[in-house]
């Protein structure tokens, strides 16, 4: 049924990394942050670099949102990621921003992919919107967004690389749709309640059923919008075990793709070939 697809041939290493910021509601702070971690991240060695969900803003007022939400392929925001990527010459996973939609008072949570020559790669609006009451916490996304429909993946040198944002991450069958990843990107801002319960365990349960890489760039500490956010971004190999974590603070999250590895746990255990429904 699987249709294994071999980066074995690799021999150079890849390096993979996730951003944790801890965002507030100046936008423009927010991306000169994302900036310079970037690029500290690429001057480091990486190939691939991933922002968190909201990296641009976290604000109370929904207007700031509106106001920041650009068209496809237009905007400071885009423009500042694609000549990064491009002057950096790393594929850019650029977390989550704001796109316009027709329906009024809503944007999309959309992550942009960039490659290594600044070009949008893929688009992949965020599916599962979260909606989350305990105490004094709640979010009900579905009030201010427009919810995607379609799965999204793109193939690198180094191997198909599958995104899902946050909440997503919830719903297995998600990533079984975007069929057999080698490295999974998941950009969050995880409440800290449902992240200290859930994060981790729902990560590597994503690398151990998918048998790939899960690279998780986080938000951390306190927001302007009243939310806190759990960090541990974190790196995770096919196996499920943890190859790094940030637990606290602004930072890097780094590791290296193992191809031989990646391709010697599909061989030594091939439960995706062994699927039945
Ligand atoms: N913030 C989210 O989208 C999701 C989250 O915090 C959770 O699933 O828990």
């Amino acid at each position: 049924m699987m249709h294994p697809r071999s980066f074995s041939h690799l021999d150079a290493a890849v390096t993979l990394t996730a951003v944790q910021m801890n965002t507030s509601d100046d936008w423009q702070g927010n991306l000169a942050t994302a900036e310079k971690l970037i690029t500290q991240a690429a001057e480091a060695g990486a190939q691939l670099v991933a922002l968190p969900e909201f990296f641009p803003l976290l604000s109370k007022k929904l207007e700031d949102r509106l106001a920041l939400a650009e068209e496809e392929g237009q905007g400071p925001l885009q423009e500042a990621l694609s000549a990064l990527a491009a002057r950096l010459g790393i594929w850019l996973v650029a977390g989550s921003l704001p796109l316009k939609t027709y329906v009024e008072d809503k944007t999309t949570n959309t992550c942009l992919v960039y490659g290594p020559d600044g070009r949008q790669v893929v688009r992949y609006d965020k599916i599962h919107l979260f909606g989350f009451r305990k105490g004094d916490e709640s979010y009900n996304e579905s009030a201010t967004f427009v919810p995607g429909d379609q799965p999204v993946t793109f193939d690198t040198p180094f191997g198909r690389v599958g995104l899902a944002i946050c909440y997503d991450l919830r719903f297995p069958e998600l990533f079984r749709a975007l069929h057999q990843v080698d490295v999974l990107v998941v950009p969050s801002a995880f409440t800290v309640p449902t992240g200290q319960a859930h994060w981790e365990l729902l990560l590597r349960a994503r690398a151990v059923e998918n048998q790939c890489y899960v690279l998780a760039p986080a938000q951390v500490g306190s927001h302007a919008d009243g939310r806190k956010t759990w960090g541990h971004s974190l790196l995770i190999d096919p196996w499920g075990e943890v190859m790094s974590c940030l637990p606290e603070g602004e930072g890097l999250v780094s590791g290296e793709l193992n191809a031989q590895r990646l391709a010697e746990i599909r061989r030594q255990l091939p439960a995706l070939n062994h699927r039945r429904l």
